[in-house]
Parts: structure tokens; sequence; C-alpha cells
């Protein structure tokens, strides 16, 4: 029998700043080590707003001659050596960024939040179906195998249902002794908690309830939120917010938050079931472990199994695995991470950001 080839996914990335970084160090970890021979990935183009810069990335991080860099992120969309984007510039950049590539034909892998309202990213689905190309925010964390295996114990039925969750990520950015131009604080660059951090709890209430298969693929059927902002600039320093599904006998809700100013990222995830819990240890971006209990008719613990998660690497590769999957098997969204996610992601956050009273400068949003 003919032995397969692996298609090697060629990559141009989109800014060098940390993210495009830690991503291309993942992109270069060989995936035998995760024990994916079906793909692999090759960094082809670096673009950046300086030349320098992006020559300065490939020799530091990339460290092969052979890779082109360019003064302009145009360069990167229009090289014929390029299969797929990474897009890693600052939330308020990622539509104009993406809408680029996706016209110059390439398939994209944009950073989260995807976008920074609802009606963007829609139009960016929509340019994406007509371009017959590859779209996909680049959440991370679906893609690890410890929120598959997640998914798969709660779809196997032995906890029961969802009924009731929490998920929280916080972190201290210091915003008191940062520039007000920084990413986290600059409403001009769609600053604040929710924007950055929201992707995550989210991600976990669309693993945990949306994806359930009692909620048979229902929208949210509400949402309430809360916002503290900081008087630095006005974007919020911490959110809190509940994202309820109803369908038929199914309800369950889902109580998220984010913090910019807290120095610990506990509590984690926690996703209550009717005959057990899931904990999912922090950070939630990222977790290596967690831990199932399941109940007895009394409601007591019988059972407790942790699982503990190890791989080469920083954990974005598993993303890259399944864009270059999809790309092979001519996709054009992913099953595990597709529009219909990104979309219920973007529309609870335009409503929590309505409810909590922050509005983007005039200009931000490109499409409303
Ligand atoms: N998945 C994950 O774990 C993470 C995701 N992120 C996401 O990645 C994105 C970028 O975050 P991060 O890498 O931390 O940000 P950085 O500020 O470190 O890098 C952003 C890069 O974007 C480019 N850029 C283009 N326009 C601007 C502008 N007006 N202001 C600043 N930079 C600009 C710059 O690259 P150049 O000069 O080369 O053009 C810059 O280096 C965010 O959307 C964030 O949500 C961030 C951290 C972790
Ligand atoms: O995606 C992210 O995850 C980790 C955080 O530190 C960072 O601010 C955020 O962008």
């Amino acid at each position: 029998m003919a032995s397969l080839k692996p298609l090697e996914l060629r990559w141009g990335i989109i800014a060098t700043g940390r993210i495009s970084r830690d991503f291309v160090l993942d992109l270069l970890v060989d995936p035998k080590t995760r024990d994916v021979h079906d793909v692999s990935h090759k960094v082809t183009a670096v673009g950046s707003r300086s030349t320098e810069k992006a020559q300065e990335f490939i020799d530091q991080y990339v460290k092969d001659g052979a890779v082109k860099a360019y003064g302009s992120y145009e360069g990167v969309y229009d090289d014929p050596n390029v299969d797929a984007i990474y897009i890693g510039t600052p939330h308020t950049h990622h539509y104009t960024n993406a809408r680029d590539g996706i016209l110059a034909g390439k398939h994209v892998l944009c950073e989260k939040p995807v976008t920074c309202n609802a009606a963007e990213l829609k139009s960016l689905v929509a340019l994406a179906q007509e371009r017959k190309v590859f779209f996909m925010e680049a959440l991370w964390t679906r893609f690890q195998p410890l929120t598959r295996e997640v998914r798969r114990i709660a779809d196997s039925g032995v906890l029961g249902e969802p009924v009731l969750m929490h998920a929280d990520l916080a972190f201290d950015a210091d915003i008191e002794n940062i520039p007000k131009t920084h990413r986290m604080l600059d409403p001009q660059l769609g600053g604040g908690a929710l924007l950055d951090l929201g992707p995550y709890p989210t991600i976990w209430a669309i693993v945990g309830l949306y994806e359930h298969p009692s909620n048979k693929l229902a929208q949210p059927s509400a949402v309430t939120a809360a916002m503290v902002k900081t008087p630095i600039t006005g974007v919020d320093s911490a959110t809190s917010w509940t994202v309820s599904f109803s369908n038929g006998d199914f309800a369950a809700h889902a109580n998220l938050s984010v913090s910019m100013v807290i120095p610990s990222n506990e509590p984690g995830v926690t996703i209550r079931y009717r005959k057990g819990v899931i904990k999912v240890a922090s950070p939630i971006f990222c977790p290596k472990s967690f831990t199932v209990q399941y109940f007895n008719e009394k409601g007591k613990v019988y059972k407790e199994e942790t699982r503990v998660y190890e791989y080469v690497g920083s954990g974005w590769h598993f993303q890259a695995d399944e864009v270059a999957r999809c790309v092979r098997d001519g996709k054009l969204q992913s099953d595990l991470w597709g529009w219909d996610k990104s979309i219920l992601e973007m529309t609870v956050f335009d409503e929590v950001r309505r409810q909590g009273g922050y509005v983007l400068p005039p200009g931000v949003e490109k499409v409303q």
C-alpha cells in the first residue's frame, strides 16, 4: 500500500508580537512528538509594519534563511508560497487583516477575539464562503486533547445533564503602570478584560452547555452582564456575565467572569451535572489536568478520577493541525470550532458590552 505523504501547510505570519512568537515556536515543534503524522507545518513568510522587525523575528525564532521578511502585511497576503495566514495583531485589527487575507485567497487563522463584534464576523464568514477559503478563530483551547476528553465524557451521558457551571479567568495586567496605549487599556485596540480574556470562559460555556447533546445546539435564551470600568481609559477591568440555555426540558446556566486586576487565575472551570462534577484546572486557556467526581443516588462522591496531560510545546500547535487537516480536506470551517461558535461568542460579547455600557470609539467597528 502506498504511504500517504503528510500535508505540509505553508504559513505566513501577520505581526511579530508576543502571541505570534508563541504560535510560531509551537509550529516548529515536530508533530510526531504529539503523535501527529498526517500534517506538518512550515513558516514561509513573516509580515510586520517594519522589515527589520520581521527579519529579527525570523532570525530569533524561525531561524531559517529561506523565510521571507516583509515590511507590510500585504507582502504576506500576496506571497504565492503562503497557503494560510496567522493573524496576531490587536483585536481591532483582526477584521481588516482577515478580510485582506481572504481577498488575497489565503486560508485564515485569526487570533481571539476574532473580531470586535458579531457583524464584522458575519461579514468575514460570508467572504470566506464566497472565496472558498478556510477561516477560523484561533480558540486554541478547543483543540487541546484535554478539552476533547472533557467533551467525550460529557457526551457519554455518564454524568447526566449539566445544570450549572462557573468559569473564570483573571490576571494582573498591571494597568496602573502600563501605557494607556497598551492593547489591554486602549479602547482603540479593543482594550479591557472582556474582549481579551472573555473568549476563554466562553469556550468552556460552549463546550459544557451549548455543545451538550441535550441542548441540541440551541442559542442562549438569555444573557445578563455587569462591568466594572477602570477610570484610566474607561475600558472594563472586570466583567461578569451569565449565559442561559433553555431548550425543552434542558435548562442550564453558565456564570462567567474575567478580570485584569487580580493576580490569580483560580478558580478555573467547574461544570456541575446531575450525577457529578467536572473540575478543570487553571489556567483555563491551557489546563493541564481535570478531575471528574461521580455522585451516588444520595449526591455523595463515590468515585473521583484526575487526568493529567503533557506534551512537547505549549498547546497552540493543536489548532494548527486542525487548520492543516481542514485545508487538506477542502473544509471552509472546523467541526470543533465552527463559525456558529464564534458567532455565538461575539453575539454574547455585543450584548455584554451593551448591558455594561462599553461603546468602542467611533470608527473602530468596521461593520455594525
Ligand atoms: N491565544 C493566546 O493565547 C493569546 C492570544 N492573544 C491575542 O493576540 C492578539 C495580539 O496580542 P499580543 O501578541 O499580546 O500583542 P502584542 O502587542 O505583543 O503584539 C501585537 C502586534 O500586532 C502588530 N500591530 C499592528 N498594529 C498595531 C497597533 N496599532 N498597535 C500595536 N501593535 C500593532 C505589531 O506587530 P508588527 O509591529 O510586527 O506589525 C505588534 O507587535 C490579541 O488579539 C490577543 O487577544 C494574545 C496573547 C495570548
Ligand atoms: O489569550 C490570552 O491568554 C493569556 C492572557 O495572558 C492574554 O492576555 C490573553 O490575550
